[in-house]
């Protein structure tokens, strides 16, 4: 790799270099066209193009990183969610798939009138500043446990140009003194027993605050439906994301809190029990 190479040539090593390395080689390309801020149609057109010396020394040191399980996503130091670019850092979960599933269910069911919204465990920011950026009548508050993901979370918000209400607590303990039409969160729900089957990049890397939580990661649900008893308007709705095996202790938990309640589990795309809804 000392000597010229064109994009083509270089996207075939670097493949190759991730597939011995048991990493997925997507990556590769997912490399380049972050760096360029490229899409695919541009990465095409530069096929037979020389890749300038600096990006190949990129790439070659995010590769090295890679295979030693750190994420893409911190090395970029920002992705994609609902269409708008978040800023994310070791202080934040990776926005995943499922979660803009979450954004698309809670908009699909709500119009743009005015209500109350908040999200707990914003993390990056993305479920909060994803629904002010398409109900902009609607109130958005945030809390975290983490003030370090409060700052990541904010100057999302910022560059999203997005006003939104950011707290720093526990679950619902920081806004016990308002009210809300739509509880909305994507917590913490990990079992310490599911640790050793967890992916290492995800285990060593991205923070163990936005992962586990205790009771085979029901607790933070636990704690969630008891507060939401307190600040839910009588006809407010929740949106939650689980874990794919965690649907019917979810639904069990929320029916004993809210029995005048619906509480439903909706399968996400691949068709696992991703979500539930209180209405
Ligand atoms: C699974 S991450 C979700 C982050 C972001 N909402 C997303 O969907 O990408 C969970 C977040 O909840 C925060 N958290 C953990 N326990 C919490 C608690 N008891 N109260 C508030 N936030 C909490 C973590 O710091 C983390 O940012």
């Amino acid at each position: 790799m000392d000597k010229p190479v064109t994009y083509f040539e270089v996207l075939k090593w670097a493949s190759s270099f991730l597939e011995e390395h048991n990493k997925e080689t997507a990556i590769a390309e997912y490399l380049l066209l972050e760096y360029n801020n490229w899409n695919k149609t541009n990465l095409l057109l530069h096929f037979n193009k020389e890749v300038p010396r600096e990006i190949v020394n990129r790439l070659k040191t995010d590769l090295v990183k890679v295979s030693e399980n750190y994420p893409p996503q911190y090395l970029i130091g920002s992705c994609e969610f609902y269409g708008e670019r978040f800023v994310v850092s070791e202080d934040t979960l990776i926005p995943r798939p499922e979660t803009e599933e979450l954004v698309e269910l809670c908009l699909t069911e709500n119009d743009l009138t005015k209500k109350s919204v908040v999200d707990i465990g914003t993390g990056t920011g993305v479920i909060a500043v994803s629904l002010k950026k398409n109900r902009p009548n609607w109130d958005v508050s945030a809390v975290d446990l983490s003030s370090s993901a409060l700052e990541i979370a904010k100057e999302n918000a910022l560059q999203l140009d997005t006003s939104i209400d950011f707290y720093l607590g526990d679950a619902l303990e920081p806004v016990m003194d308002e009210t809300f039409d739509i509880i909305i969160s994507n917590p913490p729900y990990i079992g310490e027993e599911e640790w050793p089957e967890m992916d290492e990049s995800v285990r060593i890397h991205e923070p163990k605050m936005a992962l586990f939580a205790d009771n085979k990661g029901l607790a933070i649900y636990e704690k969630i439906a008891k507060e939401a008893t307190k600040v839910l308007n009588e006809k407010g709705k929740i949106y939650l994301e689980i874990g794919y095996t965690q649907g019917m202790s979810v639904v069990r938990i929320f029916e004993e809190y809210f029995p005048q309640k619906v509480v439903e589990v909706v399968k996400d795309m691949s068709g696992h029990d991703r979500m539930i809804k209180v209405y």
